[in-house]
């Protein structure tokens, strides 16, 4: 099995994690930097970030830099804010892992007028990976990975007229799509970096079920009952292992999605219907779903 010490050196590569400060994203940071990257722990709350890094710091043995900066995915004009800060500091980006999310938030919109799941889970990222494009080192090992969900297989399409809730709430499956539109934005990022021969690699990770603050919107006992559904209730350091696998492992190719076991794509999610799979291959909606995502958010991949 592929875990943390399978991790190349990653002496001198520049690393962003969005939502670091907790569950997953710190323990994708920690691993990281542990391997010798420079990390940047990008997330909304920059003082539980930086009370974050201090953690980090007593438990990695990593020589890199190991800093937070600020960042609200669920404002487009922060999104650029951060983008432009970070472009200042630090020049160049190796790898960006879009990690932070929300699940089942109460019904509310981005500063934007997005629901919020689709904002901050996709659009929020869509821009972040906008802004930062210019600065990404066109080599090999440079890598955009986006934390896609098994609850992605649960949306069968993308619904345009519902993005800024304007329908009745179904908390459920706006997270869902939220996370195909994550699939979408990966793969077809993957074919047009593919299209202009870019040696950058664009590919998903989903964690399988791992206990976290994302679920604290869900009531305990309704936690619970679903929880006993699955076999295996993993630790955060175990739901990273597919982000760093996918960041790092030098077998990764673009437009593949990394599931629990690290190598095998939807691992773990024995329930994935051809049916799914189609609509996340459906490469006329990824199509659209990046036309529309240019549109609202006025960014430009040279792509
Ligand atoms: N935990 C699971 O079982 C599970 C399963 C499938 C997918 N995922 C995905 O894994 C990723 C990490 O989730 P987690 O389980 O570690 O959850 P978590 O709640 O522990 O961490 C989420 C992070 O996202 C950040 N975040 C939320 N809203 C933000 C915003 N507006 N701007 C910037 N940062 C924001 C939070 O501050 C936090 O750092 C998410 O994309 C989630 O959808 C998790």
């Amino acid at each position: 099995m592929w875990t943390k010490r399978d991790i190349p050196d990653l002496t001198g590569k520049t690393i962003i994690v969005t939502g670091a400060n907790t569950g997953i994203g710190y323990e994708t940071a920690l691993a990281l930097h542990q391997a010798g990257a420079d990390v940047i722990a990008a997330s909304r709350d920059l003082e539980k970030t930086e009370q974050a890094i201090s953690r980090m710091k007593t438990s990695s043995k990593g020589n890199g830099m190991l800093e937070a900066m600020e960042l609200d995915l669920a404002d487009l004009k922060a999104v650029r804010e951060f983008s432009e800060a970070f472009k200042d500091r630090y020049k160049k980006l190796d790898i960006l892992i879009n990690n932070a999310g929300v699940m089942l938030p109460p019904p509310s919109l981005t500063a934007d007028g997005f629901e919020l799941q689709f904002g901050v889970n996709f659009l929020g990222h869509f821009a972040l990976t906008g802004y930062l494009y210019p600065l990404l080192v066109q080599a090999a090992g440079t890598r955009v990975i986006t934390l896609s969900s098994g609850a992605a297989t649960q949306a069968e399409y993308i619904d345009f007229g519902n993005v800024r809730l304007e329908k009745p709430y179904d908390a459920q499956l706006a997270y869902a799509v939220s996370k195909l539109a994550d699939i979408h934005f990966t793969r077809e990022l993957h074919r047009r970096l593919e299209a202009v021969k870019s040696p950058v690699i664009s590919a998903a990770a989903h964690p399988g079920v791992v206990r976290t603050d994302l679920q604290r919107h869900i009531p305990a006992e309704t936690l619970e009952q679903a929880f006993a559904q699955f076999s295996e209730i993993m630790e955060p350091w175990q739901g990273a292992l597919p982000s760093l696998f996918a960041a790092t492992d030098p077998s990764v190719y673009g437009g593949a999605l990394y599931g629990p076991d690290g190598d095998r794509e939807f691992a773990g999610y024995p329930a994935l219907s051809a049916h799914h799979t189609e609509a996340m291959n459906n490469e006329a909606e990824a199509g659209k779903l990046w036309a529309f995502a240019e549109g609202v958010t006025g960014i430009k991949f040279p792509f």
